[in-house]
């Protein structure tokens, strides 16, 4: 089955929910962050980004039944003293909208801009098709100005089918050996993927596309790896512990968001390591996209036991102690490196 029509539409609401993404973090006001019940920084960008794509996305597919997966609901911005917000959020989407042209419709009010949010509620699950977003995925990142990814998936029958990842910050040439907060050149990077068609990278600013792969290398000690940025995001004595493990002699790299998944895919790096602390539940919506577009280019994505993450179980992702991410030949002494790190933390405790 062909997913075309579905691509093109998710590189459209992508890029779209991109421009508006970095409208927002260009004149980032401190104001415009609020913080959710759990502690996260959510901001106008990662609402206005929830509620373009999911707008275009039904404006596409308007026959079909539509069902989201997303990160946000408009739960906050219902509450008293939000209204300024919705209303700066509901400018920001309509001006997008406008900005691009091609969709002649009249002004969204603040309403509409509600439902659209709320459209993302869906469970997800094993039948059916499932959109999967994440609006701004790194919202820490976007908010220091640094690394952050506007991250979609399409699941079908519980199966990834399409995946698209636009990392506006994101240099364009490899990052390999670089800091990629801190570059001179061009950036802004548009990641897609169709099941058995391979992973495609294009600028933001519409270059043509180029096949990706990730590398070839074998031996670990030529490997670089990366992780989050966020020292609260993940156990870092067990990420040292694995490379140290591998023979890994490059220090890590250390990025937000699922932007570490585009980076891999081109062969900016080898292994991306992602262990996040006790009690943290991973969600489909942090993982969908990245996941295709490494598969895709040739890479593999699974838990800490080698087992293939499963999208079809609802918004959560029920892995085993951590997420492990890496060329197909470096596979089998990453999982060994880390069933032994694991054992070595247990039996430490
Ligand atoms: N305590 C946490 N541990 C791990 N990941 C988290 C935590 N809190 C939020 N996240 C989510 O993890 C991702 C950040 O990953 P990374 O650590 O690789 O940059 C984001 O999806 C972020 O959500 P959000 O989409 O709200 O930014
Ligand atoms: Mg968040
Ligand atoms: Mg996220
Ligand atoms: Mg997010």
């Amino acid at each position: 089955m062909s997913y075309d029509k579905e691509l093109v539409a998710a590189k459209k609401a992508a890029c779209l929910a991109a421009r508006l993404c970095q409208k927002v973090q260009k004149d980032l006001l401190q104001s415009d962050v609020q913080t959710k019940s759990d502690k996260s920084p959510v901001t106008v960008a990662d609402y206005g980004s929830q509620a373009l794509v999911s707008f275009l996305l039904q404006k596409e597919f308007p026959t079909e039944q539509f069902s989201l997966v997303a990160e946000e609901d408009s739960g906050d911005l219902c509450k008293d003293g939000s209204q300024e917000t919705l209303e700066r959020i509901t400018k920001l989407v309509n001006d997008t909208l406008a900005s691009d042209g091609s969709y002649s419709v009249s002004p969204l009010s603040t309403e509409d801009i509600l439902q659209a949010i709320d459209s993302g509620k869906s469970e997800g699950g094993s039948q059916g098709r499932h959109w999967v977003l994440d609006p701004i995925d790194g919202t820490k990142g976007f908010v220091r100005g640094d690394q952050y990814a506007i991250a979609l998936a399409l699941l079908d029958e519980g199966q990834l089918v399409l995946g698209v990842l636009a990392c506006p910050n994101l240099p364009f040439t490899s990052i390999s050996g670089g800091n990629p907060n801190a570059f001179n050149g061009e950036v802004g990077c548009l990641f897609f993927s169709e099941v058995g068609q391979g992973t495609y990278m294009q600028s933001l600013n519409g270059s043509s596309p180029l096949k990706v792969q990730v590398t070839a290398v074998e031996n670990p000690e030529e490997a670089s790896f990366f992780e989050s940025y966020e020292a609260a995001h993940y156990m870092r004595y067990l990420t040292s512990l694995i490379s140290e493990k591998l023979g890994i002699k490059a220090p890590p790299v250390r990025i937000d968001s699922q932007v570490k998944y585009g980076a891999l895919s081109r062969g900016d790096g080898e292994i991306y390591l992602r262990f996040p602390r006790k009690g943290y539940r991973e969600k489909i919506w942090d993982h969908a996209a990245g996941c295709i577009v490494v598969t895709e280019a040739g890479g593999l994505v699974t838990d800490a036991a080698g087992i293939p993450l499963d999208f079809s179980k609802g918004k959560y992702l029920d892995v085993d102690a951590g997420i492990i991410v890496t060329n197909q030949k470096l596979m089998p002494l990453l999982l060994k490196a880390v069933r032994e790190s694991l054992n070595e933390k247990a039996s430490s405790l």
